[in-house]
């Protein structure tokens, strides 16, 4: 991300127009109104801008001199603005163009640097002489330099703390080392090493990468949107940190996740990395060590009661969609309640979706439709345990009951497929607690009063063609829970495969393994995991059997929602969209993926995935009524068919170093 304050200095033959000029700012700022800042946000052209002024968020500093005097730097620590009052910015932002820059501001402008990709006409026209070592290289070179580098680390998270880096000197160089290398590098950007990213987020800090809206500001949410150097994002994914992945509640330092799942919009769908914002909403912490450590960025208190969260949310949205009316909201990593809450609440007002309930339920519909070809359990036989019955639990076995009535089925018998489990055992009706509210749809009755307490028992009882793990709990896949699983699969001596998807992330949170997996149900299941696990190699007789996983991670369907919703100029996110990316994602597989017994295309192969899913759901998204593309542009893509509409969204996309002009989102 572009530094917030890097100041202007002219060059002797580039112009800078006077209202760019900090004097121009400062005597326009004084007249300039917040409507005014707006509209003139609204004239700079879309081009990537830095600043030309010091832009710093001023708060009112003698009420905060007044402040200190009076409390203790202490009691101040944790946090600048002291009241809940707007913030009043002293001065305008101005920004040049990409087109004014030159020299250093280029070179300092990661969307804007090309580094040792700049020709010479670029290094004469922009003053870069000089600043550049001579050579010009080819990308391919840049790109194995990086690599080398990255390897040379000797931690995952020093090789994504070069990366990140990167990112923030040179942005499409990142994106092209990571695109091309993208199943070694996903893993480093995203789960599982962006969990460890997040945990010591405090401490690695060396710069802003996003926007940090403290409760404290939520009075000025307005205002600090509109204080993202990149004009008119398109997407955000924002979280309060309070179920980063399944490592807890991370406060301020869940921003990681937010930060990953959007470099994943742009490396795996082509999303244009400047119109993407990662937002962290900061309502305190209840993790003990967060507020103990010297180093914690975030607010040092407990976390505000459920209410206000939801004032503060409320205030979030209808901000957002105010300041960017055209911004799509990813929901990411909010504790249950709040998630589900927050679905229900905004789902049909604004552009919003929940990754963990929504993205999670349709990349595990995906799977498991493929799965079930495989399986030889027929598709009206399966039975499903989940172990889990939180937000990506209750999400996931929802969407698969929509796929089960779309099929047909009653409402009353898809749901009759379904066994749920939590930390007190199956989920009934009548075991003597109170349900959280998102577990009462899939609580059960048939059990004659019988409460199973573990998940042996269950699989015991119920005899599934398939488990379930979303607990955030290492190792609840036990031996003899997956040897229980592969009985109860294998009854009746036919050759059947069990479905056993242990879903959790990061790695360390993961149900079992993919070795113990092959290893107990010798070879013959079917296996897909949050994070990525390793091929796994028996050695035989006759030499040796090498098993390949697959990665069950909602990384192959949020990208292509977002790309599909904005290019669909989508004013709701739909079921439907959502059941689309699916049964889209389900028959993007290849010959070969299917050859080799995959249920997802190879990592690989995940931005031609993203590109099949964003079609479909803006097909989705028409049928449905939610797209604001005129009607005769749907009529033209009806007559030529998916050509058409694949190679429109094939020109709007980020493509780095190759045509990055052609861009268009
Ligand atoms: N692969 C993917 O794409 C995705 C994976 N996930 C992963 O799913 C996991 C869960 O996320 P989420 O649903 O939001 O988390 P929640 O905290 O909302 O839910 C966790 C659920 O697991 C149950 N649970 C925890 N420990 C045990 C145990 N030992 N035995 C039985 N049940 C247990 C909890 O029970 P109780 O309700 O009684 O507390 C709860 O129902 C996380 O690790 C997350 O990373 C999430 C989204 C996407
Ligand atoms: C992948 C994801 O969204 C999660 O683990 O929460
Ligand atoms: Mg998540």
């Amino acid at each position: 991300m572009a530094s917030y304050a890097r100041s202007m200095t002219n060059s002797s033959d580039i112009s800078t127009p006077r209202s760019t000029s900090p004097s121009a700012a400062s005597a326009a700022s004084a007249r300039s109104s917040h409507s005014s800042i707006s509209n003139k946000r609204m004239s700079v052209s879309s081009s990537r801008r830095i600043s030309a002024v010091n832009p710093m968020s001023s708060v009112d500093v003698s009420a905060i001199e007044q402040a200190m005097k009076m409390a203790s730097l202490d009691q101040l620590r944790g946090y600048v603005q002291n009241t809940y009052g707007e913030v009043h910015q002293y001065k305008n932002t101005e920004y040049v163009t990409k087109n004014q820059a030159a020299g250093y501001q280029v070179l300092r402008e990661p969307l804007w640097n090309k580094g040792l990709s700049f020709t010479p006409e670029d290094r004469a026209s922009k003053n870069l002489t000089g600043l550049l070592p001579h050579v010009m290289e080819p990308l391919s070179i840049q790109v194995e330099r990086c690599m080398k580098m990255i390897n040379t680390r000797s931690t995952d998270v020093d090789k994504y703390l070069y990366l990140s880096s990167l990112k923030d000197q040179n942005t499409d160089l990142f994106y092209r080392v990571l695109m091309d290398n993208i199943r070694d590098l996903m893993p480093l950007v995203y789960t599982p090493t962006i969990g460890d990213v997040c945990l010591q987020y405090s401490t690695l800090y060396t710069r802003p990468e996003a926007l940090y809206i403290s409760i404290k500001q939520r009075k000025s949410i307005r205002t600090m949107l509109r204080n993202w150097p990149y004009p008119n994002p398109e997407i955000c994914v924002v979280t309060d940190g309070s179920r980063i992945l399944g490592l807890g509640d991370l406060g301020v330092n869940g921003v990681g996740i937010s930060i990953g799942k959007l470099a994943l919009y742009t490396g795996a769908a082509g999303i244009h990395p400047e119109k993407t914002l990662p937002i962290v909403l900061d309502c305190g912490t209840n993790n003990e060590n967060n507020l103990r450590d010297p180093f914690y960025l975030g607010l040092r208190s407990k976390r505000v009661a459920p209410h206000v969260a939801q004032e503060f949310m409320d205030e979030f949205m209808e901000a957002v969609a105010e300041v960017y009316p055209s911004m799509v909201v990813q929901f990411e990593d909010f504790e249950s309640e709040k998630a589900f809450n927050f679905l229900d609440r905004y789902r049909n007002k604004y552009k919003c979706f929940n990754d963990d309930i929504q993205g999670t339920g349709a990349v595990i519909l995906s799977g498991y439709i493929n799965a079930v070809n495989l399986s030889g359990v027929p598709i009206e036989e399966q039975r499903l345990v989940f172990m889990g019955a939180g937000s990506a639990g209750v999400g996931v076995a929802k969407q698969l009951v929509e796929f089960y009535t779309r099929r047909g089925l009653s409402e009353a018998a898809a749901k009759d497929k379904f066994w749920l489990v939590d930390t007190k055992g199956l989920v009934t009706k009548d075991r003597g607690d109170k349900l959280a509210e998102h577990k009462k749809y899939f609580a059960r009755i048939d059990n004659n009063g019988h409460q199973f307490r573990t998940l042996e028992e269950v699989i015991e009882y119920v005899k599934p063609s398939a488990l379930i793990g979303l607990t955030a709990t290492f190792g609840v896949f036990t031996e003899s829970v997956i040897r229980a699983l592969k009985a109860s699969v294998d009854a009746g001596g036919l050759q059947r495969r069990p479905i056993l998807f242990p879903l959790s992330n990061p790695l360390t949170k993961a149900e079992c393994t993919f070795e113990q997996a092959v290893q107990w149900t010798d070879g013959t299941v079917i296996f897909a995991s949050g994070s990525p696990f390793a091929p796994y190699t028996v050695k035989t007789s006759n030499g040796a059997i090498t098993y390949h996983p697959n990665q069950g991670n909602n990384v192959y369907v949020f990208p292509g929602i977002g790309l599909g919703a904005i290019l669909a100029k989508a004013t709701k996110i739909t079921d439907d969209m959502i059941y689309t990316s699916a049964a889209s994602l389900a028959a993007s597989l290849n010959a070969d993926e299917l050859h080799k017994g995959l249920i997802y295309p190879r990592i690989e192969r995940v931005r031609d995935a993203s590109i099949i899913v964003a079609r479909e759901v803006m097909k989705a998204a028409r049928r449905g009524g939610v797209s604001g593309l005129p009607e005769e542009q749907w009529v033209e893509w009806e007559e030529w068919g998916d050509v058409s509409l694949t190679k429109f969204i094939k020109e709007r996309i980020y493509n780095p170093l190759v045509d990055t002009h052609a861009s268009k989102i």
